[in-house]
């Protein structure tokens, strides 16, 4: 059988592309209103996408004045946008850099249980200098330093999630035994930036614990990727280049003894859709012509961490720092000098063609040819699914909904209704729930001295 599709909605405010919010087709008033989450969310349930995924960075935008900003903080959007659907995963960025371990692993478990089993957490290690800058940090992290933090910081989230083995809550009121204490168990992690004792104030939750999610291309990315992540986010502009990320990711995986089917990679792509091709071209052309050329220069600045503002529109990019040298979005900076490279863009033209996606790829057609391009991206071996961006919301998602997920259905190449309940269920993910950890090894709370619970 023909391999199904994966489908991640990207909910950006009211759309991915950076004027989506000076549209006619988006009302910036809705930024603020958790219902206009909530109905996107719906028409991605709608839909029977596998998630929905929101970004988070933890600084205002490099132009507060020109771009609309991510007003809500993630996991607090999903709690309430999990109170409103049913089936629909919902995975929420989070940092690795500027939070604690036990403050993040207790965020997920409570959306695990608030939404019976459907959280996931996209694993970042926040790469700008201006969110150090909230948290105390002067100067750029080392992107190693980073890479190495997060790391660990993954690993003991994982072990809080599961020092609840699954059978330990008993909620038995007549023998008065809410958990077993044998099967609740302590870490005593000591590391290089983390002692946490455990275990975990929240009981094994309906999946086993979230799904983790990665999004980091650049060397240490894809490794980190390699070893934890279930679901890869990435940017790839062409068949060749996603082929060779996939290939590339999967032996990694492979050689942390993982399968190919236990991670989903997922290009994004940026629909612009309608009845003809040159009326998709025409309405992409309508947003690109609403960008504000000092916000986009403040983002490519931001990408490679070089002050490109001021730079004449109709100039070719200047000599700039290369990979090695940045400590920032490392393999974002090179997909963006070689698409200006590649196609000899001067920077007017550059901002307009990363305007929808910040380098993700754009695709303007017929729902028709969208679908063929989505399945020829799977069939050539680039892609598991996709990371759908739409430039506006809702209208963008519900036109993907509409009239391309009815193709793919009938191309048997996507589900026509939900089989599973978890996130990880959706994603063909197997786990073993039950069998994880090693929480054996680890002392039960009940052989430790007792804690008094406020
Ligand atoms: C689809 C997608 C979503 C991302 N979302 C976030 C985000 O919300 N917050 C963030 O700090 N980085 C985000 N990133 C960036 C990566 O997680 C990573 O920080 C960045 O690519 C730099 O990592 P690298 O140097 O390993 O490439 C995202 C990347 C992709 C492809």
């Amino acid at each position: 059988m023909s391999r199904q599709l994966h489908l991640n909605a990207f909910v950006m405010g009211v759309g991915h592309h950076e004027a989506a919010w000076r549209h006619p087709r988006t009302d910036e008033r809705r930024l603020l209103d958790p219902r206009h989450y909530i109905e996107v969310a719906r028409i991605a349930e709608r839909g029977l996408l596998d998630s929905v995924f929101f970004a988070d960075v933890l600084a205002v935008g490099p132009n507060v004045a020109r771009n609309s900003q991510q007003v809500f903080e993630p996991i607090t959007l999903l709690s309430a946008i999990a109170t409103a659907t049913e089936r629909i995963g919902l995975i929420a960025t989070a940092s690795t850099s500027y939070n604690h371990p036990y403050s993040l692993a207790r965020a997920f478990a409570s959306l695990e249980h608030i939404s019976g089993g459907r959280a996931g957490w996209n694993v970042v290690t926040s790469a700008t200098r201006d969110e150090g800058r909230n948290f105390g940090v002067d100067d750029t992290v080392a992107h190693a330093d980073r890479y190495v933090r997060a790391e660990e910081f993954v690993d003991v989230v994982t072990a809080l999630w599961e020092s609840w083995e699954p059978d330990a809550l008993r909620l038995d009121a007549d023998a008065a035994t809410f958990a077993e204490p044998g099967k609740v168990h302590t870490l005593d992690h000591r590391g290089a930036h983390f002692a946490v004792r455990g275990p975990l104030n929240s009981p094994r939750s309906p999946q086993g614990r979230p799904v983790l999610v990665q999004a980091g291309s650049s060397e240490a990315g894809k490794e980190l990727a390699a070893r934890i992540a279930e679901v890869v986010f990435t940017a790839q502009r062409s068949v060749a280049d996603g082929v060779a990320f996939y290939d590339d990711l999967k032996a990694r995986a492979r050689r942390y003894g993982r399968g190919r089917d236990d991670i989903a990679i997922l290009p994004g792509v940026v629909p612009y859709l309608a009845d003809t091709e040159a009326q998709a071209r025409e309405l992409e052309r309508e947003f690109t012509d609403l960008i504000s050329p000092d916000y986009a220069l403040g983002q490519l600045s931001g990408f490679f961490g070089f002050d490109l503002t001021g730079i004449d529109l109709d100039d070719r990019l200047p000599p700039l720092p290369a990979e090695t040298d940045i400590e920032g979005h490392k393999s974002r900076s090179s997909l963006v000098r070689a698409l200006a490279l590649s196609e000899d863009l001067t920077v007017r033209q550059l901002i307009g063609r990363l305007g929808g996606g910040r380098g993700h790829r754009t695709f303007a057609g017929t729902p028709e040819q969208l679908a063929d391009d989505l399945i020829g991206w799977v069939d050539a071996g680039a892609a598991d699914g996709f990371n759908i961006m739409p430039p506006y919301l809702p209208g963008g998602l519900t036109d993907f909904v509409d009239r391309v997920v009815p193709i793919l259905q009938d191309r048997g190449r996507f589900r026509t209704e939900y089989s599973a309940t978890t996130l990880a269920g959706h994603y063909g993910l197997v786990r073993g729930t039950a069998d994880s950890g090693s929480a054996g090894d680890r002392a039960p709370v009940g052989e430790r001295e007792s804690v008094l619970v406020e």
